[in-house]
């Protein structure tokens, strides 16, 4: 199977690479800096689950040759570039995979490109780009998960790009789960990463920072609550064991853990501030439910982007 990552960031650099290690015939879609990065230090990949520098194939945009499986690991807010870029790609029959956070990709590119190109997906990693472009895997965990959307089964081609992920995933240094359907998986992390990002960069610390202020825990847990209850509206609720597991991460004194999107706010770059939060506020209002915190994380979230964009932050 020929596999495309367009991108190849914190999470198109890792799974791709891993992929790579794994036998997998993978090629990257890059941009002028990014590809100059790969083709001075090739693929550095430092991480807990092992070090690795792997000589990537790349191209600059779609050309002659046809993909399988293209994984879109852009962040949100070049989506509609993406989008561009892969359309070629989807013409000679690829299937997209993103591995975006938030929901709201899924259905622009089912608008455009209909239901038949997409699988759905999700990732859990920590991971960054240093300035070189190293990928930097700061905790142990590493995982993804796909498969077909429960109001669109998988036909004959989408579930052998499926089967055949599933085998190289099994092979890869990271854990890989076919999860059929996936939407729960894609719920159940917004709604984690949802919690996540909104309190860390609305209080600008990590998960033990927050805590360590008096009403920490209980404005980590209203804010959990309100993202919960979008996914129940919307017809996934969030399992027991599974809620557990995110207050485990969420709600641990002294933990570093804290949303990408902080490190981004951090660096002075873009946030996924309406994919990721906007989005969720968004359905709540909708919903007709209060939603304070989320609005109030919103609201931060975009006060830092006017003053990004107006040259405001130095
Ligand atoms: N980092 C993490 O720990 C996690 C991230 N996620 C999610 O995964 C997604 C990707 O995040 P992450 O990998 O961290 O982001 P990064 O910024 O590290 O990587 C995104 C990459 O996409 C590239 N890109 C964007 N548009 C194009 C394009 N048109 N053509 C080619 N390349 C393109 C960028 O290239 P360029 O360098 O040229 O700008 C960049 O290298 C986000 O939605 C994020 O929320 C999910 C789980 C964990
Ligand atoms: C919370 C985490 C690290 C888990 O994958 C994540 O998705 C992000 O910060 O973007």
């Amino acid at each position: 199977m020929k596999i495309l990552f367009l991108g190849a960031g914190a999470v198109g650099g890792y799974f791709g690479g891993r992929l790579i290690e794994a036998g997998g015939d993978v090629t990257f879609q890059v941009r002028a800096g990014r590809a100059q990065q790969l083709a001075a230090r090739g693929l550095v990949i430092k991480s807990p689950l092992g070090d690795a520098n792997i000589r990537a194939k790349t191209i600059a945009q779609a050309g002659g040759e046809a993909f399988d499986l293209v994984v879109v690991a852009c962040k949100a807010y070049d989506l509609g570039q993406a989008i561009e870029a892969v359309a070629p790609h989807v013409a000679k029959g690829a299937v997209l995979l993103p591995l975006l956070n938030g929901m709201r990709h899924n259905d622009d590119l089912r608008n455009r490109f209909g239901s038949d190109a997409l699988i759905g997906g999700m990732c859990q990693i920590e991971a960054t780009l240093s300035p070189e472009g190293d990928v930097l895997h700061k905790s142990k965990f590493a995982r993804m998960v796909f498969g077909p959307f429960e109001d669109f089964p998988a036909d004959v081609r989408r579930q052998q790009v499926l089967s055949t992920l599933a085998e190289l995933g099994a092979k890869a240094s990271f854990t890989s789960v076919l999860q059929d359907p996936v939407d729960q998986a894609l719920w159940d992390k917004w709604v984690m990463i949802g919690t996540l990002a909104g309190i860390t960069t609305l209080m600008r610390g990590a998960v033990g920072d927050v805590l360590a202020a008096r009403e920490g825990h209980e404005l980590i847990e209203e804010m959990l609550h309100e993202a919960i209850a979008v996914a129940t509206e919307s017809g996934y609720p969030p399992r027991a064991d599974y809620l557990a597991s995110v207050r485990q991460l969420l709600l641990s004194p002294g933990s570093t853990f804290m949303a990408s999107m902080l490190r981004d706010i951090e660096r002075g770059n873009p946030a996924e501030a309406d994919h990721i939060i906007g989005d969720m506020y968004r359905r709540a209002h909708d919903f007709g439910h209060d939603a304070s915190l989320l609005r109030i994380a919103y609201c931060a979230l975009q006060t830092y982007e006017a003053r990004r964009v107006r040259g405001g932050l130095s």
